[in-house]
């Protein structure tokens, strides 16, 4: 392919806006050919500025519609699964935000329909491998230099939810990066995830237990924590602190203008993902442009959806009972080694 992209948004929420933005403003390659969301009013106002992107209600018209030839999915998870497989029955690259769905089965039926098309057309969208310390950390932990990895720590922090953000969401939607991130540096699957729910926050919604300190481990027994904390009220904090076998490695802790005033020193805290990622999601969707327009799909597959999927499983269960819950995976397809 060595036209530009011309994409199909689905979605104009939070990301989808963010989305449109960048790749209308600061994306080579690629541009808003359409802007779909059910209701009309918010896919009108999201190609308000976008000249020649048009305006639809319905998924399945921007994909039949000849001005678009590849697609970012941003809608809520438990949407993603219908117009994944539209558009793999389409044939054009996709990019969907994470989950790739909400459950390891329906993930697996988007595998297998991949696997029936015979080559790989769906990015994810776990931005965070793209994040400048992220990539190092990884490359780090692969170049050997400090020994091995043994623990990984995470912070997850977030000010608030939104409304309908339920108890599950912790880990479907939050930890799944975690999962991921797991998944990344270590280069293994994740074999057991347990929860552990201690002293909530009186500041979380009613139904949402909020902290909750999630254990992982690895094929090769790296130990992994997630403090997931989404009602932190004081801003968005993601962080990672590594530990090997000759050293400590910490990425993620704020960094920019530190400020010494008035008696006290110190910098802001990034307000939202959005700040916090935002060169990490430009990164994300400039490579999946430059490898659709080589034909070709990198960075996290519908295998890495399905395996993070099948984390978020054993996650939900594990909530409940406070066991550590073993994560059931299907064989990996050729496709994806
Ligand atoms: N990578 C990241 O850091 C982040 C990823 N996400 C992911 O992005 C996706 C979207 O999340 P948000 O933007 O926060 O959601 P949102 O709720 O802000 O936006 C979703 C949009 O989809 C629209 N919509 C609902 N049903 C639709 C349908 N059938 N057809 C077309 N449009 C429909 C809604 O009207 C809304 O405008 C989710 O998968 C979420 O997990 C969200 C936040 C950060
Ligand atoms: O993906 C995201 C949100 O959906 C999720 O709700 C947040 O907890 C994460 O920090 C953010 O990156």
């Amino acid at each position: 392919m060595t036209e530009n992209l011309r994409v199909a948004v689905i979605g104009a929420g939070r990301m989808g806006i963010d989305h449109i933005q960048r790749l209308h403003r600061r994306i080579h390659g690629a541009k808003v050919a359409a802007v779909v969301d059910i209701d009309q009013d918010r896919a009108r106002a999201a190609v308000a500025d976008v000249p020649g992107a048009i305006a639809l209600t319905d998924g399945q018209a921007a994909l039949d519609h000849p001005d678009v030839n590849a697609v970012l999915i941003a809608t809520p998870g438990f949407l993603h699964e219908e117009i994944l497989h539209a558009a793999l029955e389409k044939d054009i690259p996709i990019l969907c935000e994470k989950p790739l769905t909400p459950d390891a089965d329906s993930a697996w039926r988007v595998v297998q329909a991949e696997e029936k098309l015979g080559r790989q057309r769906i990015q994810v969208g776990f931005m965070r491998r793209y994040d400048a310390e992220y990539a190092q950390l990884g490359e780090l932990i692969r170049s050997g230099e400090l020994g091995e990895l043994l623990v990984l720590h995470h912070q997850h922090r977030n000010p608030n939810t939104p409304p309908g953000f339920t108890n599950e969401m912790l880990i479907n939607d939050s930890v799944v990066h975690e999962f991921d991130a797991v998944r990344f540096f270590t280069g293994e699957e994740i074999t057991s995830v347990q929860v552990r729910l201690g002293k909530p926050t009186r500041n979380a919604p009613a139904g949402q237990h909020d902290p909750q300190h999630v254990l992982l481990e690895t094929s090769s027994g790296v130990l992994a924590d997630v403090e997931i904390y989404v009602n932190a009220q004081y801003g968005y904090e993601v962080a990672t602190q590594a530990s090997f076998e000759q050293g400590v490695v910490s990425i993620g802790n704020d960094s920019g203008p530190y400020v010494r005033t008035q008696g006290r020193w110190g910098g802001k805290v990034t307000p939202g993902f959005v700040e916090r990622f935002a060169a990490a999601y430009d990164v994300e969707i400039q490579a999946w442009v430059d490898a659709a327009l080589e034909g070709r799909i990198g960075g996290p597959s519908a295998w890495d959806g399905y395996a993070t999927a099948a984390c978020c499983e054993a996650g939900v269960e594990a909530q409940k009972t406070g066991a550590k819950v073993p994560v059931r995976l299907n064989e990996k397809p050729a496709l994806y080694s």
